[in-house]
């Protein structure tokens, strides 16, 4: 994280009278307060300068600029820096220096405008971008709405409905579709954009060109009726898609002010709702997300030691079921060519048949050309034998769960492969260091969790053990970054990071459900938190035949503290096993619509009865906010002892984790930065409180007892803690 309070403006004054204003704020040129007030003393120097006819903004070594310095955002938050007074930038500095100049300003956008980069850009009389500039305001996506006008020059640019698009999704335009858009009033290539920017700048000057003060352009926005229809929709649809979330709604509201009582008023409103939002656990949460998310590929002790990624130009992938093809996919998707290994004809016809239609789908979304398709299934290449091995740089064994399989195939690759070559394994479950042991080649074994569907989920989890050498993880990494990933490294052990904090999920509620709480219930109250779905329709999806196998795991490797509930294996017996099977908690129709099925009471009772418990008052008429605690906080005490033993590197990977693997609300933080919004001290004494009624399944460990008596944060690095990486 680069430091708050720093970054520059430089002014420069041409022969031809255009002053050159070039914002200096490495990585991105992001807005500090420090850029915002050099900004506002080089627009006053140049407006006092005699020699200054027109002004240009651009910023260094081809990027605009990526928006307000997020890093500062920490410190307005805690009160800690001391923030200009409301609207002070947004009105006195952007409206009323850069837009009510005498003197016409244009942006030269190169690279990026995001944010605050694009807000003051709109605030110049005229944009002049290259093709490939990304223009955008994705304030949304941090929790917070544009801060510096742009919920009223956005609209006043592009109109109303693509203004809210733009800002409801915080997805980027291209220049090119900027400027059909009419936010950009021309495209140049970059040697050419400050050159092309000075004359627009001379020429609005001399009138040759419109001079426009953005905020008061009212040709772009709907008569007052039909906007306010077009504001209804977007609420409604916001209600709909993120009914958790209030400041999509704020951004309508300000919009709409904007529209009915003029651009001023709209600022000023804009401001006032920006301040209340910087404050808000959301914009927290999805701030602390941002970085989290950028800080997974730094490892101490692997990615400090100035180790340079070898290259990985040929990947085998063993197995083509689900998982298998689904890497594949992922990999030639970013240009890897690829061997998928299967044992006979049929498995790999079927398992290149599963890749080839998992690309197909993207051509029938028109995501995918067919050429581009022809081209990228040529890279592929099926096989039965080890023969092609002997120049493969990385292998990733994507095979059954099978202890003595994995044994085998991996004694194999140490045969065929080369020297050099990484040997990754998928697995979900196994200690890796069983996977190696018939091998010498500990160093260059780790673990490659992919999660499905591998070519879309977004998580890669990187497992290595005491002998994984760092190399072999820098390698990795750089693997995960070029076919997209967000990669986590965490320790060797059973379900290692997500499926580990995960497994109490399930158990949780099978525990409820034996004790009289409705299933469908659960569910409801869980995805009304924020999860995709609830842990039964989850079950049902996996498939009981997977849950039982990684439920083994762990009932060998952690008996205290697995709840045993014989609902899944029982419901398994009569064909019921989820989705595939059309029947698991609930009912599926051809379209795999879910419905509750009434028959799933007396498995319930069957299963109660093999547990030896009864229905539990209390536990019928639980509120919402009981049900949510009573499934997560067993995952935040599991996610507690990942971190205690050091399989995870720090609390921010394991919300990454949770986010990504498993779908945990991100506007939450991930799993502990929520469940230090909530303290450890009443964490732990709810689990303490449930330990006592139900047993070892909620005890709380010693981290979390250790933290809740020193009234500390979970997520805050320990001092004893040592790591296992
Ligand atoms: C008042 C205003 O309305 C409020 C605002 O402007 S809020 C800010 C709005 N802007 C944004 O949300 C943009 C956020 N940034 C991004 O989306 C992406 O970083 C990007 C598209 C700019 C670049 O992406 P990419 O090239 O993949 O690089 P990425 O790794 O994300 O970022 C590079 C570095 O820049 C930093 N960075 C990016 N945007 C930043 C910002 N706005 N402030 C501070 N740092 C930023 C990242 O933290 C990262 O730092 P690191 O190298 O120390 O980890």
């Amino acid at each position: 994280m680069s430091s708050s309070g720093k970054g520059r403006t430089v002014l420069e004054v041409g022969a031809d009278g255009v002053a050159l204003i070039t914002i200096i704020n490495p990585p991105v040129n992001s807005l500090s307060i420090d850029v915002l007030f050099s900004l506002k003393d080089s627009y006053e120097e140049a407006l006092r300068r005699n020699d200054v006819k027109a002004i240009v903004v651009t910023g260094a070594k081809g990027k605009f600029s990526g928006g307000f310095d997020i890093n500062a955002f920490g410190g307005l938050q805690e009160g800690q820096k001391q923030e200009p007074k409301p609207g002070f930038i947004s009105v006195e500095v952007i409206t009323d220096i850069v837009e009510g100049a005498r003197k016409p300003s244009v942006a030269a956008i190169d690279g990026l405008a995001l944010g605050g980069g694009l807000e003051v850009a709109m605030a110049c009389h005229a944009r002049i971008s290259t093709p490939t500039a990304q223009l955008g305001l994705p304030e949304l996506q941090l929790g917070l709405i544009p801060g510096f006008g742009g919920t009223q020059r956005l609209p006043r640019l592009v109109g109303i409905s693509k203004a809210l698009e733009m800002m409801l999704t915080s997805k980027p335009v291209k220049g090119e579709e900027a400027h059909d858009l009419g936010l950009v009033d021309a495209i140049v290539s970059p040697d050419q954009l400050v050159s092309t920017a000075r004359r627009w700048a001379l020429d609005i000057l001399e009138r040759r060109r419109p001079w426009v003060a953005s905020l008061h352009k009212t040709d772009k926005l709907e008569p007052l009726g039909e906007a306010r229809e077009i504001l209804k929709f977007a609420r409604a649809q916001v209600r709909k898609q993120a009914p958790n979330l209030k400041h999509p709604l704020v951004c309508i509201d300000v919009v709409e002010e904007g529209i009915a009582s003029g651009g001023r008023s709209g600022l000023w409103k804009e401001a006032e709702s920006f301040q209340g939002l910087l404050r808000s656990d959301t914009c927290k949460s999805l701030v602390h997300v941002f970085f989290a998310q950028r800080g997974t590929s730094k490892v101490p002790g692997v990615t400090d030691r100035g180790l340079m990624p070898r290259r990985v130009t040929k990947v085998a992938v063993i197995g083509g079921g689900l998982m298998g093809s689904g890497i594949a996919t992922a990999l030639i998707l970013s240009g890897y060519p690829v061997i998928l290994k299967e044992v006979n004809d049929k498995f790999l016809q079927a398992g290149i048949g599963r890749v080839r239609a998992n690309l197909q789908s993207r051509v029938k979304k028109g995501k995918m050309t067919q050429e581009k398709f022809e081209k990228t299934t040529s890279i592929l290449k099926g096989v039965l034998d080890y023969d092609s091995f002997r120049d493969v740089d990385m292998v990733i064994e994507a095979v059954i769960e099978k202890v003595s399989l994995k044994q085998q195939i991996f004694a194999d690759l140490e045969k065929y492969c080369p020297q050099h070559c990484i040997l990754a394994s998928n697995t979900s479950t196994i200690d890796l260091n069983l996977i190696g042991e018939k091998t010498k080649s500990h160093d260059r074994i780790i673990g490659a969790h992919f999660f499905s569907p591998a070519h879309v989920m977004p998580l890669l989890e990187i497992v290595r053990t005491n002998q994984t050498s760092p190399q072999v993880i820098v390698d990795l990494l750089e693997v995960g970054k070029r076919i997209k990933k967000t990669p986590v490294v965490v320790g060797n052990c059973t379900g290692f990071a997500v499926n580990r904090m995960f497994f109490p999920y399930t158990q949780a509620a099978l525990l409820l459900v034996e004790r009289g709480a409705d299933v469908y219930q659960i569910d409801r109250v869980i995805t009304k938190f924020g999860m995709p779905m609830g842990p039964f329709r989850l079950a049902d999806l996996v498939g009981f035949g997977v849950a039982i196998a990684t439920g083994t795991q762990f009932i060998v490797n952690f008996p205290e503290r697995t709840y045993k509930s014989m609902l899944i294996p029982l419901m398994q017996e009569d064909g019921r096993a989820g989705e595939t099977t059309r029947k698991g908690f609930y009912t599926y129709d051809d379209r795999r619509k879910a419905s509750p099925d009434p028959q799933l009471k007396g498995y319930i009772e069957k299963s109660r009865s093999i547990s030896g418990v009864s229905i539990d008052s209390k536990l019928l008429k639980l509120s919402e906010k009981d049900i949510v605690e009573m499934i997560f906080f067993p995952v935040v005490n599991e996610a507690c002892r990942v971190l205690a033993e050091g399989i995870a590197v720090k609390a921010a990977d394991l919300d990454i984790a949770a986010i990504m693997g498993m779908g945990f609300p991100p506007y939450r933080g991930g799993i502990l930065f929520w469940a230090d919004l909530l303290g450890s001290k009443y964490i732990y004494s709810r689990l303490e409180e449930w330990s006592n009624t139900y047993g070892e399944f909620f005890k709380p460990c010693a981290y979390l007892a250790e933290r809740a008596s020193n009234v500390a944060s979970l997520s805050s690095p320990s001092k004893q803690s040592k790591s296992r990486l």
